[in-house]
């Protein structure tokens, strides 16, 4: 899973200027990377969720799934865009039972997350999308649940990787896709 190089720069720059530094939030020596600047701009917008909807067509994705909340906000128009499905993996207790759990520690604290194992066909495609990979447990847990439920993760794609927290390293050999990587 790649992008060709013209569109990686492009995106890459969308993603530079479209996010904000927020130094100490949530926490002292935290510094937070605020979406808010991208979702605002509809150009900036429409152009990073169509190379999301671009990288799930090429990747033979029968859906995307997005992780609460910010996930959401980026897969599930790029999801609509690809013309498949759209799975929610949620923060816990907002979904009917049954669901699937994974408890999992983050930059900023701990969660859970779960994922309605029903919403899953088994064998099926799905590409996961996040606005940030930081430690990686998050989406870890992520890609774990949708593997329970029978699904084949074909990929990660997130907007902003922090490299030096190292996520990739927890993601085993599952394909990731990072439009821009702050070293
Ligand atoms: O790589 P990690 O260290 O696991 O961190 C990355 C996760 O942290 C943020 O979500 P957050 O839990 O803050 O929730 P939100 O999307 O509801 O704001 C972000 O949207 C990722 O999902
Ligand atoms: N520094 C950070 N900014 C935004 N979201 C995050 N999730 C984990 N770490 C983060």
């Amino acid at each position: 899973m790649h992008l060709p190089d013209e569109t990686a720069a492009r995106t890459a720059e969308l993603v530079v200027r479209g996010f904000r530094d927020v130094p100490d939030f949530p926490e002292p020596g935290v510094v937070f990377k605020d979406i808010t600047p991208l979702l605002a701009d509809p150009a900036a917008f429409g152009a990073v969720t169509r190379v999301l909807a671009d990288l799930a067509t090429a990747t033979g994705a029968d859906a995307v799934a997005g992780i609460e909340a910010r996930g959401f906000m980026l897969a599930a128009p790029a999801a609509e865009r690809a013309g498949v499905g759209f799975w929610p993996v949620r923060k816990a207790g907002k979904l009917p039972p049954p669901v699937l759990r994974r408890d999992y520690a983050l930059e900023y604290g701990s969660a859970s997350l779960e994922l309605a194992a029903s919403a899953v066909r088994p064998g099926a495609r799905v590409l996961v999308v996040d606005d940030v990979l930081a430690t990686g447990g998050t989406a870890r847990a992520a890609c774990e649940l949708l593997e329970e439920a029978g699904a084949h993760v074909v990929g990660l794609v997130v907007l902003l990787e922090l490299a030096f927290l190292n996520g990739r390293a927890g993601l085993g050999d599952r394909a990731v896709v990072a439009l821009h990587t702050q070293d």
